[in-house]
């Protein structure tokens, strides 16, 4: 074992004594049919997320992670296993689970605050009061004083941070996010990192982060989950034991390029594996 392994340590389960596991995703299998045979996406997966602990999820592209991420988020239905959520089990979207995704989600005729009011509309919640919550997690987000502007007059890391309002405005259990910040650039997206830890601390919000970004994943984790490229498996856990509160100025410190550094070395196995999969590919077809 290297110097930095030895500063990891793997956590394939939630530690005994802490608070319960909110999220369960046990022993989950998913196969898709395809016209040259059957696909498995996610192969015998199985996750315990505790209240107020932010778990990434990280794999190479193609690994199976946005599978994963409508497995749970119940757009998807498992072929194998069972998916829960504080004990009831996901058959479809849940109320307790508020979804994030990598394409902007806000809707262009509607201002900030009418986006992030959406889904207490949808809940029936009567105007004044969803006006006056929406405004609250605008602030939230950092965005107080744009609650009267329309997406197009927003910046992309903007965009999303309505979206992020509009998902912690119905308050659920569980905030499951898809890469929300793949499309910004690097300094937008470490500064939205901040964002997303003070949040985070604030609500004790429990999250899910899917992404393939090592950085973002140390900045915000307590634990990542990495998955092996194809059929997508855990390959192990890193607990990341950072100190919180947590800020960006940690990117910089020893110890979270300790943690980048050994989870790039098994990730780089597996993308490696990935890259060398979609030339044999794009070789057959040049035949
Ligand atoms: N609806 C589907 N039908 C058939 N195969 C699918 C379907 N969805 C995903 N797959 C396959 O499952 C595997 C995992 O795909 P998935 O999109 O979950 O990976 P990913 O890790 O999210 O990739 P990326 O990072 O590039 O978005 C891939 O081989 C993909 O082709």
């Amino acid at each position: 074992m290297s110097g930095n392994q030895a500063n990891l340590k793997l956590q394939p389960e939630p530690a005994a004594g802490t608070a319960p596991a909110i999220l369960s995703v046990d022993d989950v299998v998913k196969r898709f049919e395809t016209p040259d045979g059957p696909v498995v996406a996610v192969d015998h997966m199985s996750l315990d997320v505790r209240q107020g602990e932010f778990v990434s999820v990280i794999g190479p592209s193609g690994c199976g992670k946005s599978t994963l991420f409508n497995l749970i988020g119940g757009l998807l239905s498992p072929t194998e296993g069972r998916i829960s959520i504080a004990g009831e089990e996901v058959r479809g979207p849940h109320p307790s689970i508020g979804m994030v995704f990598q394409e902007e989600s806000t809707f262009p005729w509607r201002s900030v605050e009418e986006n992030v009011a959406f889904s207490l509309e949808v809940q029936g919640v009567g105007k004044a009061e969803r006006l006056e919550r929406a405004r609250h997690f605008i602030a939230m987000v950092g965005l107080r004083g744009f609650e009267r502007r329309y997406p197009t007059e927003l910046s992309g890391g903007m965009r999303q941070r309505v979206a992020m309002a509009r998902t912690l405005a119905f308050e659920p259990k569980l905030l499951l996010m898809d890469e929300p910040f793949a499309a910004l650039d690097e300094q937008t997206r470490l500064l939205l990192g901040d964002k997303v830890l003070q949040i985070q601390q604030e609500l004790n919000q429990t999250v899910v982060l899917i992404t393939h970004n090592i950085t973002e994943a140390v900045q915000l984790s307590d634990r990542i989950l990495i998955m092996t490229y194809r059929p997508g498996r855990t390959k192990r856990f890193v607990e990341i034991k950072l100190p919180r509160p947590r800020t960006s100025e940690i990117v910089g410190s020893d110890a979270f390029g300790h943690y980048v550094a050994e989870i790039w070395n098994d990730l780089r196995e597996e993308a490696s594996k990935g890259m060398h999969d979609q030339e044999t590919m794009a070789e057959r077809r040049r035949r």
